[in-house]
């Protein structure tokens, strides 16, 4: 069964195609950058000559009505236009990739796979806003997001068996925390939209909720500014002044520049008060997994959430955290208690495996429909 998978992240759309009967490692993989429309296009003609079976995409947000992964139908995609605006740096960009491949392969089947539903495992007080009724009885709540990519950094661990108490740092273009207990989601960093949190890219994580209020009426009511400000012009792109790109924020500070550096103080300070929340709420950690472009290729932010732990039992090796390698692999000292990992995000295979599962589940209800 081939199947294509699109994930589009804030920064880039990100493809692979599965032979799902054969391999967990796709066939062919890539990464573009640019115009969404203009990306998937160049997806398409890289996948001309393969003859696909079914299409999954990743979609961050899918708004307050659609609780699992599904199959795309016109109520689907009308529930996901609704949702757009709780994700405005992805759920729009989402959708239109998926109207580009319901439009080239009408033919085949297709599916959405959402970030939030790894969170559902929740308990009502980490999802619940301390807001009125009103808005808690439309919608308003913790989601959380990278619900994916914490779902494969779980799968991972699984070959080494997951550890009760684990914190899945996925640091990205987004970047979330997110506290699991026995392999499932008990608290996350991010909220109602992926705009909250830690630091990231481009979006400023958790700010005073009157600060926005106050940032509105700086400009004259003008929300969508304030909107555009806040998903696309703050976080480590606005404190370092430089493109959201950590290897060159990174280069900057070695080089002296003081924005960088104040940058990467912000970002990895708001990162280690979350993980140090995290460990309190779950009475301890028993492992730490970084993830994500930043998570799985930065050692020097690793090392720096996670300097001058070693009196809590949290102990980064230095040699084997800067060692060039790929794969899961496990960066703790000897004599911490908790261990280090880091594991790259496998959301494609989870999209892939998702889509699979599906399919086998759609093929036994026809055949019940037909009994
Ligand atoms: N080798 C590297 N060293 C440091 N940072 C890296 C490296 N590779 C990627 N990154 C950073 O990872 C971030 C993008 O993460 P990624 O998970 O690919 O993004 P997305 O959220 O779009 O999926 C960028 O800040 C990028 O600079
Ligand atoms: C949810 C989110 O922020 O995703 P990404 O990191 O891929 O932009
Ligand atoms: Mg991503």
């Amino acid at each position: 069964m081939l199947i294509l998978v699109l994930n589009s992240g804030s920064s880039s759309l990100k493809f692979s195609v599965f032979d799902s009967e054969r391999s967990d490692e796709p066939i062919l993989q890539g990464e573009l950058h640019g115009p969404a429309l203009d990306c998937v296009d160049q997806v398409f003609t890289r996948v001309a000559d393969l003859t696909l079976d079914a299409i999954g995409y990743r979609v961050v947000h899918p708004g307050p009505k659609l609780d699992r992964h599904q199959r795309i139908t016109p109520e689907v995609l009308q529930a996901l236009d609704a949702a757009s605006g709780f994700a405005p740096l992805h759920d729009p960009e989402a959708v239109s990739i998926i109207r580009g491949g319901l439009a080239r392969y009408p033919q085949l089947p297709h599916f959405a796979c959402f970030d939030t539903i790894f969170h559902q495992t929740m308990p009502t007080e980490a999802n619940t806003y301390p807001i009125p009724k009103s808005y808690r009885d439309a919608g308003v709540r913790r989601y959380g997001f990278h619900g994916l990519a914490c779902e494969s950094v779980v799968n991972q661990l699984q070959q080494t068996g997951v550890p009760k108490r684990l914190i899945i740092a996925h640091l990205g273009s987004g970047c979330s925390v997110t506290a699991v207990v026995e392999g499932r989601s008990i608290d996350t960093s991010m909220g109602l939209t992926p705009t909250g949190g830690v630091v990231m890219g481009t979006r400023p994580g958790d700010l005073d909720p009157d600060l926005i209020l106050h940032l509105i009426r700086q400009v004259g009511g003008d929300v969508e500014k304030v909107e555009k400000d806040l998903n696309h012009a703050s976080g480590l792109a606005a404190l370092s002044g430089l493109p959201n790109d950590m290897k060159a924020i990174r280069k900057a500070a070695q080089a002296g520049n003081g924005d960088a550096v104040l940058a990467l103080k912000v970002f990895t300070r708001s990162v280690r008060k979350s993980i140090g929340a995290y460990s309190w709420l779950m009475g301890g950690v028993d492992a730490i997994a970084f993830s994500g472009g930043i998570g799985e290729h930065d050692a020097a932010s690793r090392e720096e959430i996670l300097v001058e732990l070693a009196e809590q039992g949290i102990e980064i090796d230095s040699a084997l955290n800067n060692a060039e390698q790929n794969g899961m692999r496990r960066v703790n000292a000897p004599g911490s208690n908790t261990g280090i990992f880091i594991v790259p995000a496998q959301e494609d295979l989870m999209i892939a495996n998702h889509v699979k599962r599906m399919m086998i589940e759609e093929t036994y209800d026809d055949d019940r429909r037909f009994c």
